[in-house]
């Protein structure tokens, strides 16, 4: 990852960067390749983690992909997600009374996960983690993850290494003794172990005759024959239970974690932005639908903003050139070449996002935001657009409007700036975490 920064901060629009990788900086080429129906598939050399090859994320087959995605797609779609909106208001609302509880010492980055973890693991299994409920917001699965973050780099370097290892400590040693022999794989198994548990459990329930399911998995336990469907293998269920869940927390995590961090280094925009708020939610814990807080201009300005600066997924998603190659740029690369596009390549296009380093959400307010729209990807596009684009945007505004509303809310002494740099594992991953204190509003 680091020598793949340091190769975008080239920014030249076409750059080798191996025998069989090329990479992008141009938004024609990205949208050629990240398009509706294209040819260029999830490149397996990268979509191959030991945890989640068999999932919807990971699968690259596009014929195969379009399969999985179809049986999740209706659970996704704006309808769909305006039926969860009292699961999302309950959540959020456990989630501020949380933080009143804490008032200090809060570390907001897991805090925000945990938010998200709760949400989507409802809606997942009926069975919330419960991750709101943990005294610092760190249950031992989520460490697990963060963990199994780190492993991502590796994997990037050495695919294999930790496959091999993850599948020698998960299958042969007792759990008890994973963790001496290596505290890394043992916490990732922690995590797995929780999703894969929470499926099966479902499964059993859902095969015991309780059919009155309403959760993302329900119709994939068994064959569904009008729709030519085979149901899901119990590998395929693990593997999409861990990755929806690590798909829907981190990417909305982050984005939250980084709106509050910059509504606190700019005074000015909390500002604004809680006037905004206040003319639609009376007092500090009046109700407000999420409907309303979608079309609050500058509230979604700010998520926007946050959005193009944690950038959803900063890795460069490779994709496999098709059969016949691909010509870019005056240049043909034949059938095989791994093409790499990063969204940080876009989202910081001077020309495009003038400052591109400044956070400002008034940017998103000028009357013409064609181009920006055009540069402004975290969700990725085309026939792999994030799945749950709805759901996070939802989340988004519920949770950062109903928290400035309610709290003031400032750094801990001993929060250092540099807490928020970031490498990218595919996700960001911070140096540090976002401690902050807060306090509920008078009015
Ligand atoms: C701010 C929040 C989110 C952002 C920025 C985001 C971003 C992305 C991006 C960039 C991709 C493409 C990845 C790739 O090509 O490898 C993706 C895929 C995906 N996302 Fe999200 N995501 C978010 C929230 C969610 C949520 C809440 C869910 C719900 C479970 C979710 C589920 C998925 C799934 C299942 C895929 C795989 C789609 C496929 O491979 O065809 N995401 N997301």
């Amino acid at each position: 990852m680091v020598i793949w920064s340091s190769l975008q901060s080239l920014r030249g629009p076409i750059v080798r960067t191996g025998p069989r990788h090329v990479s992008f900086n141009d938004i024609e080429v990205y949208n050629q390749i990240y398009k509706v129906n294209t040819k260029f598939s999830k490149s397996s050399d990268f979509y191959n983690h030991p945890s989640a090859n068999e999932s919807v994320v990971e699968t690259v087959d596009i014929k195969e992909a379009h399969a999985r995605r179809a049986a999740f797609a209706p659970y996704f779609s704006k309808t769909a997600v305006h039926k969860l909106e009292d699961l999302m208001q309950s959540k959020v609302t456990f989630f501020l009374t949380r933080i009143q509880e804490l008032g200090t010492n809060i570390n907001i980055s897991r805090g925000l996960r945990c938010l998200t973890v709760d949400i989507i693991t409802t809606y997942s299994y009926e069975e919330s983690f419960n991750a709101l409920s943990d005294p610092t917001f760190s249950p031992g699965w989520l460490l697990g993850f963060e963990s199994l973050l780190d492993t991502t780099a590796i994997q990037n370097f050495a695919p294999g290494t930790v496959a091999t290892i993850e599948y020698v400590l998960g299958n042969f040693i007792p759990r008890s003794y994973v963790s001496k022999i290596s505290p890394i794989v043992g916490d990732v198994l922690k995590f797995t172990d929780t999703c894969s548990s929470a499926v099966l459990k479902q499964k059993f329930r859902y095969l015991s005759g309780e059919r009155d399911m309403v959760t993302i998995f329900a119709q994939l336990f068994e064959d569904d024959e009008k729709r030519g469907r085979k149901a899901l293998t119990d590998k395929q269920l693990i593997h999409d239970a861990i990755s929806t869940v690590a798909a829907g927390m981190d990417t909305t995590g982050h984005a939250l974690t980084y709106a509050i961090y910059y509504l606190v280094k700019h005074p000015e925009v909390q500002k604004r932005l809680l006037e905004e708020l206040k003319g639609v939610i009376g007092s500090p814990r009046a109700d407000v639908k999420e409907e309303v807080l979608g079309n609050l201009p500058f509230l979604q300005a700010c998520i926007k903003e946050s959005l193009r600066f944690s950038h959803g997924v900063p890795g460069p998603l490779p994709r496999d050139t098709p059969a016949g190659g691909a010509t870019f740029l005056g240049h043909h690369l034949p059938a095989g070449t791994v093409v790499l596009n990063s969204a940080y390549t876009y989202h910081t296009n001077p020309v495009v996002f003038p400052d591109p380093f400044k956070w400002d959400p008034s940017r998103w307010l000028v009357e013409d935001t064609k181009e920006m729209q055009r540069y402004f990807m975290p969700f990725s596009r085309g026939s792999r657009i994030c799945i749950g684009m709805n759901l996070a945007e939802a989340e988004l505004s519920l949770a950062l409007g109903r928290f400035v509303r309610r709290f003031e809310f400032g750094f801990m002494e001993g929060f250092q700036d540099s807490d928020m740099e970031w490498t990218s594992v595919l996700v960001p991953m911070t140096k540090g975490m976002l401690m902050i204190w807060a306090k509920e509003r008078e009015e």
